[in-house]
């Protein structure tokens, strides 16, 4: 099995770096994220990046419609934005939301762990937790404003993030609800959890595949703020001001001390990781699952 596929090679080989963006924003100049003018987005097909230099940050915006599922090639866009943010001085942070309404993100793309090989499914979980980890260990500070339901996956994505607004909609529920598919999240996915809302609350919402709505998720402490659904990109640029303000080393320096070991867990265990997920998602009874799961999905249209 080719564990060895390397998301930079794989990342080379799907986009030549900054493709221009489709649809409204190609080729046009827009506002940038924190007003300022003249400053050209960039970005890739399913990912729209709004930057502002000058205040220092950029809004990163999630477009994979329907549901901004993580597919391999829209989690390998999302990678590429980071990085080359990360690349970039003129930039301390990102806001990361999502361009498709009413939606944050699905969560994993049960179609590329539905009826594929072993060498897919490997490729992909390497993805995955690529994202995880350089999300959850980017030195720039990174703010979810998320607008819109929020599942599994998606979740994992805001949970890496260093603080949450959520927007006060109660059909937006956030939550880690592998559990309701058949599925279990694997540690990586629940200690992420737990160093944010603490163990039990991540005990009961883990097992029960709880989707929290706003009001819960602010209690339990799965959102930072809950704020009316107009308010979310600007209560996100709000809170950076405070996040910006600290110096960047200390800040940074404190972000590895409180993740690193979380991440190290799994850096020393990835390929054991990987392999526990290609035989787990190869069973029969779990394919079964998967595909009942999307049936629902499809006939719930009906
Ligand atoms: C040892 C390791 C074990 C594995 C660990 C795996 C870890 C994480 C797993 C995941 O992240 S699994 C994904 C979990 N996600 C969900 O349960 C959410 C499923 N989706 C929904 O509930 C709804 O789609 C929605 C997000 C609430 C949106 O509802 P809406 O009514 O607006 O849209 P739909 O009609 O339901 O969907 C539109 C279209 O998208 C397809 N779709 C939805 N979610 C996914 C998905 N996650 N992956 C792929 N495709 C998805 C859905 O089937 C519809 O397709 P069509 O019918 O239009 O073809």
């Amino acid at each position: 099995m080719a564990l060895a596929v390397g998301i930079r090679g794989l990342t080379r080989s799907l986009l030549r770096p900054w493709v221009r963006v489709p649809g409204p924003a190609r080729g046009r100049t827009e506002p940038a994220a924190g007003g300022g003018d003249g400053v050209r987005c960039f970005g890739s097909p399913r990912v729209l990046v709004e930057p502002d230099p000058a205040a220092g940050f950029a809004v990163m915006k999630m477009r994979n419609p329907p549901v901004n599922s993580l597919s391999l090639e829209f989690l390998t866009e999302l990678l590429i934005s980071l990085e080359k943010l990360e690349s970039d001085k003129a930039f301390h942070a990102i806001i990361l939301t999502s361009d498709c309404p009413g939606i944050f993100s699905a969560g994993l793309d049960l179609m590329e762990m539905c009826g594929r090989d072993p060498t897919h499914y490997a490729e992909y979980w390497k993805a995955v937790q690529e994202l995880w980890l350089r999300f959850y260990l980017s030195h720039l500070v990174v703010i979810s404003a998320i607008n819109g339901v929020n599942a599994a996956g998606g979740c994992l994505l805001a949970l890496s993030c260093d603080y949450r607004v959520l927007a006060d909609n109660p059909k937006y529920a956030m939550g880690l609800n592998e559990t309701l598919l058949g599925i279990i999240a694997p540690f990586w996915f629940k200690d992420t959890l737990v160093n944010t809302v603490g163990h039990r609350t991540a005990e009961r919402a883990l097992q029960l595949g709880l989707l929290f709505p706003p009001a819960e998720a602010l209690q339990v402490g799965m959102v930072d703020k809950v704020v009316p659904e107009d308010q979310v990109l600007s209560a996100a640029r709000s809170e950076l001001a405070q996040w910006l303000a600290i110096p960047g080393h200390a800040r940074q320096l404190t972000k590895s001390l409180m993740r690193k070991p979380t991440a190290d867990r799994l850096l020393k265990e990835r390929d054991a990781d990987i392999q526990n997920f290609v035989r787990f998602i190869s069973r029969d009874a779990i394919q079964k699952a998967l595909r009942v799961y999307l049936e629902k999905l499809k006939q719930k249209k009906t």
